[in-house]
């Protein structure tokens, strides 16, 4: 589906949505319901993604296909190299076969777990043969994905004697750590985390209780966007969201103070407020700690004719796509001078831009969605608008409520 995207008429905006659970939350949530049962969850994503996790746990045979789900694919290897008689093949849509899991496959096999690669050394697809996991320590390289690290963490409540983690190198995208941590916490597991060891302990029993799902804050980052590109007055108020967040992303509320953009706290939701003009100047910001951003934010520069020096982003040349390359070809569609190493992106600052191009997806949700905001500057089209559904399904209705017009072409 090509859409062709222009703003809405009146850049005072006034608007109010909903979005459903994180799709991070959702899928540690689903795998620590497979493994207790007792876990009932509110607020879960209706994300493609979350779908691919509950098909994946629920699966009766001997394929499981997660498609482009990157949190699935990693906790699904840990899953069921830890469930005894169980034989499957874990794969996914063609990039899933590009994404690194040898980290996480040779940590697994430490422990213990019976896992073959089926084409390519290190890449999915790989054939896992469940068994009881016997040791409880391992080592690991943490600077390339921490979905690696929070796959073995949401299994080792299971593990006799609990499980003892090293980290070796700088330890990447710290908070996903930390929210798996937290939910391992609301099912009573006891877990450190020092300056490169996590330890966490069994779980013998998890009575009946429920896990509510805070909505999704790299979904809300797009209105974010919105708001930073609209008229100063504009509100949107997003429902469900709280202060005192597990998701990294939520540090979106602080950056985009440079933008104008206030966060009201009320008690289960936020509203984005248009205060004041962009400040002047680069942006500099280094998004280790919350890559899925990096794209809303380079986008909401353009927009307000920033320059941005935005850092830490080693690992967006592993995610849906390289997202660094993809970044540098969008945004110079528009004629911004984008320069990106393997780990950064830096653009000038650019008065106008070029109208009515069309915007290239890569199968990435995020280059779909972190461009969409612009429209309130120029007229474009973009490519393959359904990839949203990877993590939010409902984004382009969203848009139509707050009176962007979306024509299908
Ligand atoms: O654990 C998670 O839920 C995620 C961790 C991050 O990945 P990396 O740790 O690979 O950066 C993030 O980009 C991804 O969207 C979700
Ligand atoms: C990187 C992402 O997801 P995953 O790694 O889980 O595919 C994302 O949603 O931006």
């Amino acid at each position: 589906m090509k859409l062709h995207l222009s703003g809405p008429s009146d850049h005072n905006l006034k608007s109010a949505i909903q979005i459903t659970g994180s799709k991070s939350e959702t899928n540690r949530s689903l795998l620590l319901q497979a493994l207790f049962p007792n876990i009932a969850i509110r607020n879960r994503s209706n994300s493609d993604d979350a779908d691919a996790m509950k098909k994946g746990l629920g699966v009766r045979s001997d394929m499981v296909d997660i498609h482009h789900a990157g949190t699935a694919m990693r906790f699904l290897t840990a899953y069921f190299a830890s469930q005894e008689g169980k034989d499957v093949v874990l794969t996914g849509s063609q990039r899933m076969t590009e994404r690194p899991i040898k980290v996480l496959v040779e940590a697994l096999k430490t422990l213990g777990a019976d896992i073959e690669y089926v084409n390519n050394e290190g890449y999915p697809p790989i054939r896992i043969h469940g068994k009881k996991l016997a040791k409880n320590k391992v080592s690991l390289p943490a600077n390339i994905s921490s979905q690696y690290i929070s796959a073995l963490l949401l299994i080792a409540p299971t593990f006799e004697n609990g499980l003892e983690l090293e980290l070796i190198g700088k330890i990447t995208s710290v908070p996903y750590i930390k929210m798996t941590l937290g939910l391992l916490n609301q099912i009573g597991a006891k877990t450190s985390f020092g300056k490169n060891t996590i330890k966490v302990s069994t779980v013998g029993h998890v009575s009946p209780m429920e896990m509510v799902i805070e909505s999704d804050w790299s979904s809300a980052s797009y209105f974010y966007s919105i708001v930073a590109l609209s008229d100063i007055g504009s509100e949107i108020k997003l429902g469900s969201y709280k202060k005192d967040s597990l998701q990294g992303d939520s540090v979106i509320s602080e950056l985009y103070k440079d933008f104008g953009v206030e966060t009201i706290f009320l008690s289960n939701e936020i509203v984005l407020k248009k205060v004041q003009d962009a400040k002047q100047g680069i942006f500099e910001c280094d998004l280790s700690n919350a890559p899925d951003i990096a794209q809303t934010i380079a986008v909401t520069c353009l927009g307000l004719r920033l320059g941005c020096n935005l850092t830490g982003l080693h690992t967006l040349k592993i995610k849906e796509t390289d997202r660094l390359e993809a970044m540098r070809a969008e945004l110079s569609k528009f004629g911004a001078e984008v320069k990106v190493t393997d780990k950064s992106l830096h653009m000038a600052p650019l008065s106008d831009l070029v109208p009515e191009v069309a915007i290239a997806t890569y199968n990435d949700h995020r280059m779909a969605m972190a461009f969409a905001p612009l429209a309130l500057r120029t007229s474009f089209k973009i490519n393959d608008a359904e990839v949203v559904s990877k993590s939010y399904p409902d984004f382009w209705k969203d848009l139509k409520t707050l009176g962007f017009q979306l024509q299908e072409l």
